[in-house]
């Protein structure tokens, strides 16, 4: 085997309250998260909904210490990362990738050239593959890769998603375990499992995945559990005025409360650092809720990190893509196995789905809305 890489992707976070303006810029420029039919209208809404964002995004990051800590533990398990495969006698240089902040994709890559990677492994840190994360990721590498022939020479593979790998999912089970068994009462506490959301849209008209590996991914990890509890699988972060997955995460709280459960375990399940969403969402937000509505015990499993089970399931993913047949950007449409997951016809790289039509419709909407909203104040939109 040649000089060998593993490229982790990642979101990215800002490091500071000044980066929050220009991070949900970058974010809400990328196609992959605002779908609109003219490009030309990209930037000046990535304008607007970034300015408009940005007062109440700095809030929540200042509850959190001032920044996203998602650098910090992004590098932290990059080098647990190549610790536990040079522990397994493999030497292998691991770069990260983040698609909205520092360090950015281009950079990685820079840096991947100046270092002559030969084989190359390209790994989000998503467990499951949606189009708005991965495929994002994905689509970004590709438009890079096609650009340069140094790239091209690279041996490259992707792993789509990886959520039901058995390490990561013991991982998972054993940190649940933990929690569970620090609660008043481990039988009967009700096990509530928070995936970040997206668009219906996303997986009813452009084929995402997501819903299927995020319900998939919950029933896995129960298996392993092997607990009796009862569990709920809802969906948090919602952001604009289209309907997202459902059910919601607060009113799937309040409901069970309603019910009676006094005591809640809740996992965020669809990504595997701590970052705003567990640290401010999930402990402060959806914790008042619960407790306004009666739970007495809310308690939170934390993110696997650089959890060393979790570390070495990441290795195993990483020597079992450079076993594998490598898997392109072009074939990300189709799993490991080659099972046609995300078929071609619903869709591809850059094809315009109804979905896109149909966004691009209510973002132009939005577009007005926003502007009156700029005008006559907030409150009208849920952003
Ligand atoms: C699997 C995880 C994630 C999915 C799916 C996802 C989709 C998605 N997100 C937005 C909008 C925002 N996301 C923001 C931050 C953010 N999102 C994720 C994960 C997923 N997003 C992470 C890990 C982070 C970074 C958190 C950090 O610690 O900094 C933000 C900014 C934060 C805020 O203002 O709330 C926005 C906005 C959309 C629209 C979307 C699907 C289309
Ligand atoms: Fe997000
Ligand atoms: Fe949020």
């Amino acid at each position: 085997m040649g000089r060998i890489g593993v490229l982790l992707l990642n979101l990215g976070g800002p490091d500071k309250l000044e980066d929050v303006r220009p991070f949900l810029y970058n974010l809400f420029s990328d196609p992959e998260i605002i779908r609109i039919p003219s490009p030309l209208f990209q930037a000046p809404l990535a304008w607007l909904i970034s300015t408009l964002r940005a007062k109440k995004s700095q809030e929540n990051y200042k509850k959190i210490g001032g920044g996203s800590p998602l650098r910090r533990i992004t590098e932290a398990q990059a080098q647990a990362l190549r610790s536990q495969l040079q522990q397994d006698g493999h030497e292998v240089n691991v770069y990260i990738g983040m698609r909205y902040w520092h360090p950015f994709t281009e950079e990685a890559i820079a840096q991947i050239k100046r270092d002559q990677i030969e084989e190359l492994v390209i790994l989000p840190l998503y467990p499951q593959f949606s189009i708005s994360t991965t495929g994002s990721s994905f689509r970004l590498l590709e438009r890079i890769w096609n650009a340069d022939p140094v790239l091209q020479k690279i041996k490259y593979t992707v792993v789509p998603s990886w959520f039901s790998n058995s390490g990561y999912l013991q991982a998972m089970a054993s940190l649940i375990e933990k929690k569970l068994d620090s609660v008043k009462n481990p039988n009967e506490a009700h096990i509530f499992f928070s995936a970040h959301g997206v668009p219906v849209s996303y997986i009813e008209e452009a084929g995402d995945p997501y819903q299927k590996e995020i319900e998939s991914c919950a029933a896995l990890i129960m298996g392993k559990l092997n607990r009796s509890n009862a569990y709920t699988l809802a969906y948090q972060s919602r952001v604009g005025p289209v309907e997202w997955l459902q059910p919601y995460t607060d009113v799937a709280i309040e409901e069970l409360a309603h019910q009676g459960v006094k005591e809640l375990v809740v996992i965020p399940i669809s990504f595997v650092s701590e970052h705003i969403e567990t640290l401010e969402e999930i402990d402060m937000e959806y914790r008042e809720i619960a407790e306004k509505a009666g739970v007495e015990t809310f308690a939170r499993v934390p993110a696997p990190d650089t959890d060393p089970t979790f570390i070495k399931a990441l290795a195993d993913i990483v020597m079992q893509a450079l076993r594998d047949r490598p898997i392109l950007f072009t074939d990300t449409i189709r799993t490991q196995n080659n099972v046609k997951l995300y078929p071609q016809e619903r869709w591809e790289w850059g094809m315009t789905t109804s979905a896109e039509v149909w966004n691009g419709r209510i973002a132009m909407l939005g577009f007005l809305i926003l502007l009156l909203e700029l005008w006559f104040g907030r409150g009208l939109l849920h952003l």
